[in-house]
């Protein structure tokens, strides 16, 4: 019996390495973009090229024209209407980097059980403040951004540049507070600012209990590498917001992990 004649795939180690790292990218863009309203735009936009195909081959000009319309101006809508999704692309990238670099020197001078150490003194205030607001229903938005955008975060806020403090984040989020709506904002170890006003998502798959400071921390999470701790002053509940997806009734150790992984 004759085999199948693969001959004509010609294929050379380079090919195969670039299928690997188109699949690889195509991965790593989908996770980047799972669960959150941009996933939905390329399929639309995934839709008109693939309809676009089919009516050139079918010939039929009009049509052909009219999509073609839009297929040669793709790659210039995609940046535009992806600018939110790149921009979060590119700062992972360069983060990653110098972070992964940072991480390897810390844990050669100090050793891997000083680098916990490390975080849970730093994320220990966070968790205690967390706890308070949770017992006294005071809600609270903390973002934690990796990548801190000065013009961005304080256009709306109040600079505040501190230590991280359990009883400066109470004080923050207390009902009276003049600072106490909209977010605080925490980088490079730092109480960056307060009163930050976030974009909402639009993701229309939400819990119904979810209003704008839920919405605010999942849109941070969306358009930027920046995590948010929600806490729900109507329930007290706690939730984390990663990458436009929320994971929502955490308890404390859950919150501590997520945060020592992520901050
Ligand atoms: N764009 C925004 N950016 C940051 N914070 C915001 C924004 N919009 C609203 N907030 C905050 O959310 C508060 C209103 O929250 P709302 O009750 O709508 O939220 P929720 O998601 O239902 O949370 P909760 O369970 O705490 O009620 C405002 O007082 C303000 O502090």
């Amino acid at each position: 019996m004759e085999g199948f004649d693969f001959s004509f795939l010609n294929l050379r180690f380079l090919d195969v390495l670039d299928i690997i790292l188109v699949a690889f990218i195509i991965y790593y863009v989908y996770n980047l973009i799972r669960g959150t309203i941009a996933l939905n735009i390329l399929l639309g936009l995934v839709i008109i090229y693939a309809a676009y195909m089919m009516v050139k081959q079918a010939e039929m000009r009009l049509l052909t024209e009219l999509l073609g319309g839009f297929v040669s101006v793709g790659f210039i809508a995609l940046i535009v209407v992806f600018q939110q999704e790149i921009r979060r692309f590119l700062l992972l990238i360069g983060r990653n980097a110098s972070l992964q670099k940072n991480k390897a020197w810390w844990s050669f001078l100090f050793g891997s059980k000083e680098v916990i150490k490390n975080n849970s003194a730093r994320i220990k205030p966070i968790i205690d403040a967390c706890k308070s607001m949770q017992k006294s229903r005071t809600g609270a938005l903390i973002v934690f951004a990796k990548y801190y955008d000065e013009q961005f975060y304080q256009n709306s806020g109040e600079i505040i540049e501190s230590k991280i403090s359990k009883r400066l984040l109470e004080s923050i989020f207390q009902k009276n507070s003049p600072l106490h709506d909209g977010a605080v904002i925490i980088s490079e170890n730092r109480i960056k600012c307060a009163s930050s006003i976030l974009p909402l998502t639009e993701n229309d798959k939400l819990p119904p209990q979810f209003g704008l400071r839920h919405r605010a921390g999942i849109g941070i999470s969306e358009m930027s590498d920046a995590v948010a701790v929600i806490v729900s002053e109507e329930t007290g509940e706690i939730s984390y917001a990663k990458q436009g997806r929320v994971r929502m009734n955490l308890t404390f150790t859950e919150l501590e992990k997520l945060l020592n992984k992520d901050f």
